[in-house]
């Protein structure tokens, strides 16, 4: 087992990639718990859950809302939970991004951890301490920053997860490689058979690079004030796209850093075979690369997007393989460059 630390506002989180579920225990020791997690994990691991209260909340984006929260207010009222009480959110990316939510805000804020279960919860959505929930159908326009205390990261948990669900993981890895880190690109690349395979030693240099590269942007800018933008690199057309046609988040993800690629070489900032190379390993780890809608459609959709400030957005380029810059760009320039670029 290996420990990452977040250090925020609220205070550090431990991020410990390759521990056991069946260790959860030491960490919540003396702690009144209650979990939240999905019917489809409580299906799977109950067995495996420390003896103590359990939530369970319906699973999809589309349970990520603000009435989810409130039924799960009800619950820990019911069991008379109280500030003290520790919330553990024991799931993939949309239980920890409620829980946290939840447990932030409960009695103006229980402490709280996550077991991560999906890749993409592991890798991306555990960590750095945004939860909150869809509002209106548009993405996580209600939440906080609050760190957890502890993420623990079984990669064992991953054997049972559907392939499509493994994949949407691989989009945010790739997309971590794709900021920060071109040799993560090549090990992608390189190892592609072993990673899908969830080969041990593999998944868990991809697990720990990708948690080490974001608790490093969190740590220096926990706000997104400037460089934690980078991550959202692909989000923009990403959220749009999720927004549109309810597909997962880590394929609007996959589908978004390609578009956001061919806008970089649009600019005059990526050659067009390194686009062209992104492009074919989003495509390589079974991840869709064409937008089902509109680039037009999307752009709309954008102009709700919360990272919207009047008529302009923060927008992720990338200027070289592992490099990206933002831009504070105009909608009608972001139009323009997908005309220009063949997209629109
Ligand atoms: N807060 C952040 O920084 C952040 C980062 C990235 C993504 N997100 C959010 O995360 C969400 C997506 O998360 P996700 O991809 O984990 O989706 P998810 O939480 O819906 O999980 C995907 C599916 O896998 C099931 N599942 C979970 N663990 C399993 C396991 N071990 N075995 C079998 N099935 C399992 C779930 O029940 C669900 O049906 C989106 O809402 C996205 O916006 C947040
Ligand atoms: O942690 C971040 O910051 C990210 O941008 C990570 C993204 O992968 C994630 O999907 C995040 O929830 C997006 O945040 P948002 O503020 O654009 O809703
Ligand atoms: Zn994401």
């Amino acid at each position: 087992m290996k420990k990452l630390l977040v250090r925020g506002a609220s205070g550090s989180s431990q991020i410990m990639v390759g521990e056991s579920i069946a260790n959860l225990k030491r960490y919540i020791e003396a702690r009144r718990t209650v979990i939240i997690t999905d019917s489809t994990v409580e299906g799977l691991y109950r067995d495996q859950f420390p003896d103590c209260p359990v939530i369970a909340i319906g699973v999809g984006e589309k349970i990520k809302t603000l009435e989810t929260v409130t039924t799960i207010f009800s619950r820990l009222v019911d069991l008379e939970a109280d500030r003290s009480t520790f919330i553990l959110g024991l799931g993939g990316g949309i239980v920890c991004d409620i829980a946290g939510f939840a447990a932030s805000t409960y009695m103006r804020g229980a402490r709280f951890g996550f077991v991560a279960t999906t890749l993409l919860a592991q890798v991306d959505a555990s960590v750095g301490g945004k939860n909150g929930v869809n509002f209106g159908g548009y993405k996580n326009m209600v939440g906080v920053f609050n760190q957890p205390d502890f993420v623990i990261c079984d990669l064992g948990l991953l054997k049972s997860l559907p392939v499509r669900e493994l994949l949407c993981g691989f989009a945010e890895i790739i997309k971590h490689g794709a900021i920060a880190d071109p040799s993560m690109l090549d090990f992608l690349e390189n190892h592609r058979d072993a990673a899908l395979d969830l080969d041990a030693a593999i998944i868990r240099h991809l697990v720990y690079r990708s948690v080490e590269i974001k608790a490093g942007v969190v740590t220096r800018d926990e706000r997104e004030q400037g460089e934690r933008r980078k991550l959202n690199f692909g989000h923009t057309f990403g959220h749009a796209l999720e927004k549109l046609t309810g597909i997962p988040h880590g394929e609007a993800v996959g589908i978004g850093m390609v578009l956001a690629a061919r806008l970089s070489v649009e600019k005059g900032l990526l050659g067009r075979n390194d686009a062209r190379r992104l492009e074919r390993i989003v495509h390589s780890y079974g991840l869709p690369v064409r937008p089902p809608v509109a680039v037009s459609a999307m752009l709309a959709a954008m102009r709700k997007d919360k990272k919207r400030e009047g008529d302009r957005i923060h927008f992720v380029f990338l200027d070289r393989p592992g490099h990206a810059c933002v831009e504070d760009l105009a909608f009608e320039e972001l139009s323009r460059l997908a005309k220009s670029a063949g997209i629109a």
